[in-house]
């Protein structure tokens, strides 16, 4: 599976410590990420992450430009909600389009914990019947 990995600044050391505890989960999938995230999680988990452009300069565009190609299964977006953001419309056109698209999107910590055990279980393998059907 394709996942995108994105945390704000005050939510990054979060997202590492995600991350570093469900590490043996997540080596068995591709990983993408914002280019501040990504150089993090690649740093603390030794972990191959794909990274795109930092998200104020576009990188959440970019995580969306695959969603609407529907080649990204899964987001965990760690999103400060109490920090304004200067590429707030880029935020929003992201989560947009993962709604869009049906994918399946963490925004804190707890729903991401759901969404890594449903992984490992399988509770996605629709997206890769989904992916045969193109
Ligand atoms: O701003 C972001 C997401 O909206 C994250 O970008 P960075 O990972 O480059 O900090």
């Amino acid at each position: 599976m394709k996942i995108a990995l994105i945390a704000h600044d005050k939510k990054k050391t979060d997202l590492v410590q995600f991350v570093l505890a469900y590490k043996p989960i997540f080596e068995d999938h591709e990983l993408f990420a914002t280019g501040t995230t990504g150089l993090r999680v690649q740093e603390a988990s030794g972990l191959n992450v794909h990274r795109f452009q930092s998200g104020p300069l576009g990188g959440d565009q970019e995580i969306g430009a695959l969603i609407a190609k529907n080649d990204m299964d899964l987001v965990i977006f760690f999103r400060d909600p109490l920090t304004a953001q200067p590429h707030e419309p880029d935020i929003t056109a992201l989560i947009r389009l993962c709604d869009v698209y049906s994918i399946p999107l963490a925004t804190n910590m707890g729903t991401a914990e759901i969404l890594v055990r449903g992984l490992e279980r399988g509770d996605l393998h629709w997206r890769e019947v989904i992916e045969n059907e193109e």
